[in-house]
């Protein structure tokens, strides 16, 4: 049976719900966001259930809805909650399921709880998905130390939007990770576009 795969993110809105679109499309996997906060009504579940059109992927609900846009922990506070981390148990299915994290590794669910503790509590390997942008070597670099401190397995990178080969090699070469594609800027989010997409990726 295959690992969960988790995408998490050098950062929040680097395009981990466009990616994870496009990956549960070519793998027709299950997707699970166990930590959503704010945007309840258009939720990062519902953008990819619009995006995706094969019918064997199944979204499982959040175990958190959390009213405000903010960091997971304080998001909880606001609406006078704490994420209990034992509580957030991957949903059974007999597919291939898909996680996606809020925002990047060290985002805090509550006091003493990180999204990076929840990929190692969820036994999963991790997709990162990077952006091309001043400071990203950084961010990418700082958060593949993290995942190998942890020794939790990345399945590969992603790289979201403008094309930067050198630092794309850097990355790779540095950290001696896959580079499992790159999704250039798309025009429009149609489920044909996210379907046609997965071309860019090598999974
Ligand atoms: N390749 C792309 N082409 C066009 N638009 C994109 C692309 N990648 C991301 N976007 C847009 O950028 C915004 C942020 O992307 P997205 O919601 O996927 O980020 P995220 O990492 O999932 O954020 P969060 O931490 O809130 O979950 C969205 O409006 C998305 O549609
Ligand atoms: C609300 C937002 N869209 C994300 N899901 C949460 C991002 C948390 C980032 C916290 C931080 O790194 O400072
Ligand atoms: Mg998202």
């Amino acid at each position: 049976m295959y690992k969960p795969l988790f995408v998490t993110g050098i950062g929040t809105d680097v395009g981990k719900t466009l990616i994870a679109a496009i990956l549960v499309e070519k793998l027709k996997c299950d997707y699970w966001k166990p930590v959503q906060a704010g945007d309840l009504e258009n939720s990062d579940t519902i953008k990819v259930q619009a995006l995706v059109s094969n019918t064997s992927s199944v979204f499982h609900p959040e175990a958190y809805r959390l009213t405000q846009p903010y960091s997971p922990h304080k998001s909880a506070m606001l609406d006078g909650v704490v994420i209990d981390e034992k509580s957030i148990v991957a949903p059974k299915t007999n597919n291939r399921l898909l996680i996606e994290g809020a925002g990047g590794l060290m985002v805090p669910l509550n006091d003493h709880f990180l999204v990076i503790d929840l990929i190692e509590q969820l036994g999963a390997e991790v997709i990162l998905v990077s952006q091309n942008y001043l400071g990203s070597i950084n961010h990418t670099l700082l958060s593949i130390e993290a995942l190998k401190q942890r020794k939790i397995a990345i399945k590969g990178i992603i790289f979201n939007g403008d094309e930067n080969a050198s630092s794309e090699d850097y990355i790779v070469n540095y950290a001696q990770i896959k580079h499992l594609g790159r999704i250039p800027k798309l025009p429009t989010m149609y489920k044909k576009t996210i379907a046609n997409a997965g071309t860019y990726i090598s999974l």
